[in-house]
């Protein structure tokens, strides 16, 4: 909208008069309290929250304005909303509406037409009409775009997407960004969803999956602040690049303090750095490289069985008669000395019934504590300190000697047992014969492996119970990489299941440890808590592209539909054939010089493996081309031109993408090179070119 029209001149009136009430409201906070005062330690605290909202408020107060007339009122009111909510000093009346706050949800619902409207307010359903709705775009304090997306009486064509189209036509650099100026209807009902609910979303590539989730804690907080800390929400991600690539969101949203982890992680810090895991079999090898055979994946792969909740189901057998059993049918009474003996009833008495409802552990430690009381009350009955001191020593000796006696309650050992050859009598073991094995042999080396550890931890919680770690919110990102046996294992962890699972099977790349169907993820909840949403329309990528990799998604086994594209065209996919490798360099060279030309600041190679980029890289290197090359363990992504594995380029996004080396023998006709090239392609924003020498993958033809 031109800087002369009415309503420029209006808003930036407007901007201004917001800017001269954020400098008053700031100056009358006055300077920060440093002295020891309790209560004057306490309103500081609320005056640092002020300072650090007004700072927020203060680069970029809002970004949109919706004009809502009331049901009963008989003008509309223009509600400005933002990032941060504000009242005015003087009147108290909202000034800037937080875009968490109820009625802001009609800023996101509304998507046109003179339809009645509502939303859910504290107080009950409040209906009304809209008559504007206005996106602003604010920059360094300065008013620069405004887009009017409906006006009621106006014929609205195609003013809705004008300004998601120009936000999606940004140039990105290395981290992912907030939406809340354009989140999507479909994408407000996930973020605004109940608490109490786990959310599974299967969201297309570049559907927004991610930014949701992390929209959605922000949401949580506001909504339920008494109630929800941050500091019990974590993220469950892949891996800490993708962690350190969504670090700047929550931050952006004016939220703190969220744990931000990957599985491994979390389940190793439980297990108090009792377990070491296998070094040298990275997944790449295995999984992703091009040499030898790769494994076929059904319900004996290693990684489905373990995180099946058949096997949890199996362990939990195997724990309630451990416990049943716990003292052990051949138990002797507890003989302090000759002739002073504690009965096994009262033993079992005070280990069955007495101790029943705590940890397997505590039962155990708390049984040894009593076992001593008695014996120190037997030793007070003894008059002459000599004899005394004779018999506290025998009875200390055979008190360490009876308990040393009780099982342990240790998972890693209780693990061990499963693999162990089945005793006579005891049921013959459901573990596939190689799956024991093979995990045999890396116990006794002392090591365990990725798979192992949703069943070691789950274990660990059934010996030692939550041990005051409870979660409020739980997200999985990338959610088609966990196991069943993973989300039941962070469900106990809850005393109500509330959780944000999100995923794409298309790219379900790890199919050896992951799921294949959402319901083996939404078997762990009851039908109240399962909530199944799917999130088709994709944001990240043209129209060229979107189209192109819908191509591909149809040679995955998923059955998905294609992903339906946002109106943003650009170039058209560019597919070249090489003669031979004397001609690469030259033309990744004019491929990256075309491409920054074209104003793209962040640019991927994306190869089929590990070695096939480790190559590229020297290639690029030897020919004073600069990249950062991406490998597994990787804790950064720096932006720039990046050369990546495929199978490590999930979840990222880039202004441009070269799937390099995209031939028939590398990405062949099935499922899991379809998902493979479909996650490479899907990662580019504006444009994407492929190469292969020879014939180029019949994937995408
Ligand atoms: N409503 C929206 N407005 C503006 N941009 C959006 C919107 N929704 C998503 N995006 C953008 O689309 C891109 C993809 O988002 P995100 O990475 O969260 O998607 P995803 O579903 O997790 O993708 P993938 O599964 O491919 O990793 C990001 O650049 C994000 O900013």
């Amino acid at each position: 909208m031109d800087q002369q029209t009415p309503q420029y001149r209006e808003e930036n009136r407007r901007l201004q008069d917001t800017f001269e009430e954020i400098d008053r409201q700031r100056s009358d906070i006055g300077p920060v309290y440093r002295g020891q005062d309790f209560t004057e330690q306490l309103l500081e605290e609320k005056r640092e929250e002020s300072r650090q909202r007004l700072a927020l408020l203060n680069n970029d107060p809002y970004f949109g304005r919706l004009d809502f007339r009331e049901d009963g009122k008989t003008e509309p009111q223009p509600l400005y909303i933002g990032k941060r909510g504000m009242d005015l000093k003087k009147t108290g009346e909202p000034y800037v509406i937080d875009w968490r706050a109820p009625v802001a949800s009609l800023f996101y619902s509304f998507t046109g037409g003179e339809a009645p409207v509502e939303y859910e307010a504290p107080e009950g359903i409040i209906g009304g009409d809209v008559h504007l709705k206005r996106n602003l775009s604010i920059r360094d304090r300065e008013l620069q775009r405004v887009v009017d997306s409906y006006e009621r009486g106006g014929d609205n064509i195609g003013l809705n997407d004008e300004f998601l189209l120009y936000k999606l036509g940004d140039k990105k650099d290395n981290r992912l960004r907030d939406i809340v100026s354009t989140i999507q209807a479909e994408q407000d009902q996930i973020i605004r969803a109940p608490r109490y609910k786990a959310l599974i979303i299967q969201g297309a590539a570049g559907s927004g999956k991610t930014t949701v989730a992390l929209h959605r804690l922000a949401f949580l907080l506001y909504q339920y602040q008494q109630q929800i800390k941050a500091e019990r929400m974590v993220i469950f991600a892949p891996n800490t690049m993708f962690l350190d690539y969504i670090s700047g969101v929550l931050p952006e949203l004016g939220v703190g303090n969220v744990k931000q982890t990957t599985f491994a992680e979390w389940a190793t810090d439980r297990l108090n750095a009792n377990v070491r895991l296998a070094p040298g079999t990275t997944e790449g090898n295995v999984w992703f490289s091009l040499e030898g055979k790769r494994p076929a994946i059904n319900d004996e792969t290693p990684g489905r069985f373990k995180g099946s909740l058949a096997f949890k189901a199996w362990i939990d057998d195997r724990l309630t008669e451990l416990e049943s059993q716990f003292l052990g049918e051949q138990m002797q009474p507890f003989e302090a000395w000759d002739g002073r003996a504690l009965s096994v009833e009262v033993i079992r008495e005070w280990f069955e019934v007495e101790y029943r409802h705590y940890s397997l552990a505590s039962r155990r430690d708390r049984l040894t504590a009593r076992i001593n009381r008695w014996l120190e009350m037997q030793l007070n009955t003894i008059g002459d300190p000599k004899i005394r001191k004779d018999k506290s020593k025998t009875g200390k000796q055979r008190l360490r000697a009876y308990t040393n006696k009780l099982p342990k309650a240790d998972a890693l050992e209780f693990y061990k047992s499963l693999f162990a050859p089945p005793s006579s009598g005891s049921d013959a073991t459901p573990i596939p014969g190689k799956i024991v094995k093979e995990t045999q042999a890396y116990l006794k080396k002392g090591y365990v492996q990725p798979e192992d550890l949703p069943a070691l931890v789950w274990i660990h919680y059934r010996f030692n119970g939550a041990e005051n770690l409870i979660f409020d919110h739980v997200v999985v990102d990338e959610a088609q990489d966990v196991s069943p046996f993973q989300i039941a294992l962070l469900n106990a962890f809850m005393n109500e299941p509330s959780f944000t699972i999100l995923g794409d099977l298309a790219q379900g790349i790890h199919a050896y440890r992951g799921v294949q169907r959402w319901e083996e993820l939404s078997a762990v909840f009851d039908d109240e808590h399962n909530s199944y949403h799917v999130l088709q329309q994709s944001y990240r990528s043209t129209l060229e592209i979107i189209e192109f990799a819908n191509r591909i998604l149809s040679h995955t086994d998923t059955g998905l539909p294609p992903a339906v594209p946002v109106f943003r065209s650009g170039d058209p996919v560019d597919i070249v054939r090489l003669d031979n490798q004397e001609e690469r360099l030259p033309f990744i060279r004019t491929f990256l010089e075309d491409n920054r030309e074209r104003g793209m600041r962040t640019i991927a190679i994306i190869g089929r493996t590990d070695e096939a980029c480790i190559r590229l890289h020297e290639e690029l290197q030897a020919g004073g081309i600069d990249a950062n090359l991406i490998s597994e363990g990787q804790t950064q992504y720096r932006g720039g031109v990046t050369i990546v594995p495929v199978y490590l380029a999930k979840g990222l996004e880039f202004d441009a993408v070269l799937v390099a080396d995209a031939g028939e023998r590398q990405y062949a006709l099935n499922p899991q090179d379809a998902k493979l090239l479909y996650v490479g392609c899907t990662r580019a924003l504006h444009r994407l070119t492929l190469y292969s020498y020879g014939n180029v993958t019949p994937l995408i033809s």
